[in-house]
């Protein structure tokens, strides 16, 4: 089953699209939810996950069409390809198979001919005794001391997927500090170097390739530190390595039984449910981190299985190419209203726009339309105070995700009541803003007729500014790991869709050459 290399734009529901486009282009979500079954039309509850998307430009209409164009480009046929262990990252000729990572199915997964549930399944084992033997306090430093801290060298997808989640899980992490060190720059190693002790440190080295110039330079400056009080046969007690680049972390001077395996079937960006996920099961427990993988994998089974208008995933991903392609809108907003949610946005703009940034088409040619979509975002409240009034009142059309749970962790009621009615506040505002009749009424009693229209234009919200609910009933690692997977899996709808190749990363080749020639030359 090969992938359709079908240009979007010439299909016959993108031609449907723009026509239906030109007849509901100036439609109001304000009007559209005098409709009292909208909410219930226009939403999918996925056990404890309720996805309401009634506050957006969108009829039932809206939804037929750019599900028949997700027909029409072979989506249902894509997903089985990558389900299946097809080589759907054609660029660079490999497999796409983080979801094989959590599947706990015994249904063999081919890839290259070679089931590879197996060797998943003895690096889950490898993980939770080492996991356990950390955590318990049994694996002894080089003065017989246990580990108090954790440091996590990698970048790019070795770094931003387990910091986001073990920052997530922090109300989950045990008694071990976790760091992360990823930047090149020597003053990031050199702050987290001042709060360690070489005795109870464990350090591991996350790199799919292990060449990544930061890395490498990192986990270097690190081994030298170390050594400055222990020796090189006190290394397997500290240095564990996460790569497939097992002749690399040899010559590292890693110990052979402390290399997890990376897998080529695996992108960076996807590899948080694999070995790179090993600081996670560290910080809050291999159980946990399964949970996380669970949860992933009832997303996985959702996307594989769901008829697309109920299928979470892809009518995120539908509603974005609908903002994108016909509204033009340049940004999506990611706003968490959970404060462990902080680098959520920071890791969704890797997966997202490293995953969708591109330009040439999956024939090779160069696209004429818009793809990938330029996603930011930030926690709520806090970010109320800050770019909210853009989002609110400026010029530009900015969807957003608001991610919201029906309960806090710590049960401060006052709070979650407080935060909660924040999260529905401002979907309201945006979507049905205030008129000019709003303002006046309020504006009445405090001044004169002069001064109340001359202020009457600036306090009117135009609104008609669409948002997505996506509320989960509880932070739990399992339902981290279904948020998780519900964008990878918006990801590739969309890269679909768009007729792009969703798994390479050309695009950040040339500057690293540039860096190292530069380097050469100084
Ligand atoms: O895991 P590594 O091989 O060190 O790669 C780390 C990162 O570097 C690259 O520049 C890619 O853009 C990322 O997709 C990748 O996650």
């Amino acid at each position: 089953m090969a992938l359709k290399n079908i240009n979007p734009t010439t299909t016959n529901s993108w031609k449907e699209l723009t026509n239906h486009f030109k007849d509901i282009e100036n439609i109001n979500i304000k009007d559209l939810s005098k409709d009292e079954n909208r909410k219930e039309d226009f939403s999918i509850q996925f056990d404890d996950l309720l996805v309401d998307f009634s506050k957006n430009r969108i009829t039932k209409k809206t939804i037929q069409l750019l599900v028949a164009l997700a027909k029409e480009v072979g989506l249902k046929d894509a997903i089985e390809s990558q389900f299946s262990g097809e080589k759907i990252n054609v660029t660079e000729d490999r497999a796409v198979m983080h979801t094989a990572l959590r599947s706990t199915s015994d249904v063999p997964v081919l890839v290259e001919g070679k089931n590879i549930k197996p060797q998943i399944q003895t690096a889950l084992r490898k993980i939770k005794s080492f996991s356990n033997k950390v955590i318990s306090g049994k694996w002894k430093g080089y003065t017989g001391k246990s580990i108090t801290d954790i440091v996590n060298i990698g970048i790019g997808g070795s770094d931003l997927g387990p910091d986001m989640i073990v920052e997530s899980l922090q109300f989950y992490k045990n008694q071990l500090t976790t760091h992360f060190v990823s930047n090149i720059d020597g003053d990031h190693v050199s702050e987290i170097i001042k709060k360690l002790n070489p005795e109870t440190t464990l350090f591991v080295i996350v790199s799919k390739t292990f060449t990544t110039q930061e890395t490498i330079t990192n986990a270097e400056t690190l081994k030298n530190w170390f050594l400055k009080s222990a020796t090189i046969f006190d290394i397997p007690k500290h240095f564990v390595a996460v790569s497939s680049n097992l002749e690399a972390v040899d010559n590292f001077g890693i110990d052979k039984g402390n290399v997890f395996p990376m897998w080529d079937w695996v992108g960076g960006r996807f590899s948080l449910w694999s070995a790179v996920g090993l600081s996670i099961s560290l910080s809050v427990g291999y159980d946990n981190y399964k949970a996380l993988l669970e949860g992933a994998e009832e997303m996985d089974i959702h996307f594989r299985n769901e008829d697309f208008d109920k299928n979470i995933p892809v009518i995120l991903a539908l509603i974005s190419i609908w903002y994108n392609n016909f509204y033009l809108a340049e940004t999506e907003a990611v706003l968490p209203y959970s404060q462990y949610l902080k680098k959520l946005p920071d890791y969704l703009q890797q997966a997202i726009m490293e995953s969708n940034g591109k330009g040439v088409d999956r024939n090779g040619h160069k696209v004429d339309y818009q793809t990938g979509t330029i996603v930011w975002g930030s926690t709520g409240t806090n970010m109320q105070h800050a770019f909210m009034q853009l989002v609110h009142q400026g010029t530009k059309l900015i969807p957003a995700d608001f991610i919201g749970y029906k309960q806090s962790l710590y049960g401060l009621t006052d709070h979650h009541k407080k935060l909660m009615a924040n999260y529905y506040g401002q979907m309201e505002a945006l979507a049905f803003g205030k008129s000019k009749e709003e303002v006046h009424l309020e504006l009445k009693f405090s001044g004169d007729e002069d001064k109340i229209n001359q202020l009457l234009p600036f306090k009117v919200f135009e609104g008609n500014r669409p948002s997505n609910a996506i509320l989960f009933d509880k932070l739990t690692p399992r339902s981290l790991g279904k948020l998780v997977a519900m964008y990878e899996h918006k990801i590739y709808t969309q890269g679909i869709l768009w007729n792009i190749y969703s798994f390479d990363q050309f695009g950040v080749e040339l500057g690293k050459e540039l860096a190292k020639k530069l380097l050469k030359t100084q």
